[in-house]
């Protein structure tokens, strides 16, 4: 063995498949080694964990597809691969475990994660999705993990409300968008919401629109996928994302991702009871507004949370709001991604908004509720939820 720099660099020779190859963990976190042709691993980014079966150690990898690669589970573009090697001593054994271990710890990664699956978002796949392309990465990163399926309507929000969060790095949905707002709305009403609100979320696509998530992952040029959702939340990258408080009378909820009032939250809230129709009862009942138009009259104040001073100019977005105005005035969470990200969602907004437009210039539509909205602190969130 050859350490040049124990703290942080390895240089050794080990076991591959039979060969005695020189492998090296360079102190960028990579590893590479030679064998056929010459390998490199960006630990950091490639490899879930490490598992050490005796004197052996096999680093759990999640790759990008390429051709010629051996991968055992194909998630549409991401192989989960491993690779074996063979320290030579003992001692080399123990040192190579200590700084994978080591390096693996430095980087902040979740270890424990309580995990709401949802069986009735989107298209009913979320148990699928959880044990097809969650749990084997999970698994490989050596995640320890608790998993509750939601019930019914607001049994997230109930859980989060009262749970122990000290047994938790975080809270990950399998699910659409309503599970992520829940969780965020149980933390917030928690006596102890200012720390809870920085529990670590992650979200993966399961819904129906996925709004939060894909807005998430396209911001950092990855697709919209369970795996790529998976491996933010493992990579345990995060960002904040911020919240809006609205008071409406005497209710008071939170809000993450977009605001909707009038037409589009009408459209939104009301196709729940179409949900058998699938994706198709936005547009349907779409139609049926449209058909039967309501006016919507009251006033919508934006009061700057008084932390945030800065954030008095902070840009927002009401999707029921005309769509130029929309989409002049971005978020912080990129919320016209509603509009670009989502060919779905992109031409039912449009339409809505349009037809909100020409409705709210001709003097139909007057925009004026009892709405308040302020922003709250920046929560800390993985990086699927906009944590990069
Ligand atoms: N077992 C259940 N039965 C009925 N409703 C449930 C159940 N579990 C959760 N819910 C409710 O399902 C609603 C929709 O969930 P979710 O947001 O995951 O899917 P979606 O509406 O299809 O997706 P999106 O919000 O991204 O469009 C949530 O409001 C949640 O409260």
């Amino acid at each position: 063995m050859d350490p040049e720099n124990l703290s942080s660099f390895i240089s050794d020779r080990v076991l591959v498949n039979g060969k005695v190859v020189p492998l090296t963990f360079t102190r960028d976190g990579k590893l590479r080694w030679n064998h056929d042709d010459r390998r490199c691993l960006n630990v950091e980014k490639e490899v879930l964990g490490f598992t050490f079966e005796g004197s052996r150690i096999r680093v759990n990898v999640a790759v990008e597809k390429r051709d010629g690669i051996l991968c055992f589970a194909n998630m549409g573009g991401i192989a989960r691969q491993s690779f074996v090697f063979e320290p030579l001593s003992e001692e080399s054994l123990t040192l190579w475990s200590q700084k994978l271990r080591d390096y693996i710890d430095s980087l902040g990664r979740p270890k424990r994660l309580l995990i709401f699956v949802n069986p009735f978002g989107g298209k009913k796949c979320a148990t699928k999705i959880f044990v097809e392309d969650v749990r084997p990465c999970l698994e490989d990163a050596d995640i320890q993990f608790t998993v509750i399926e939601t019930k019914h309507q607001l049994h997230a929000k109930e859980v989060v409300k009262t749970l122990d969060l000290s047994k938790y790095d975080g809270i990950v949905c399998v699910s659409g968008d309503g599970i992520l707002v829940e969780v965020i709305n149980g933390l917030l009403e928690r006596e102890d919401w200012s720390d809870a609100i920085k529990m670590p979320i992650g979200m993966v696509p399961a819904g129906t629109g996925n709004g939060m998530v894909k807005s998430l992952l396209d911001s950092v040029g990855e697709i919209c996928s369970p795996s790529n959702a998976i491996l933010a939340v493992i990579r345990g990258h995060t960002r904040s994302l911020d919240v809006a408080t609205i008071s409406q009378g005497k209710t008071r909820f939170f809000s993450v991702l977009m605001l909707a009032w009038g037409l589009i939250a009408d459209i939104d809230i009301e196709s729940e009871k179409y949900r058998w129709m699938g994706s198709a009862r936005i547009d349907f009942y779409a139609l049926q507004r449209i058909t039967y138009l309501r006016h919507y009259n009251g006033r919508v104040s934006f009061v700057p949370a008084l932390a945030l001073k800065s954030m008095a100019s902070k840009p927002f977005i009401l999707v029921n709001l005309p769509v130029k105005h929309a989409q002049v005035n971005k978020s912080p969470l990129t919320l016209n991604s509603l509009g670009t990200l989502d060919p779905m969602l992109s031409w039912r907004t449009c339409i809505g908004g349009l037809l909100a437009d020409h409705l709210f210039q001709s003097g139909f539509i007057m925009y004026r509720g009892e709405v308040k909205m302020s922003w709250l602190h920046p929560m800390q969130c993985s990086r699927t939820v906009i944590w990069t």
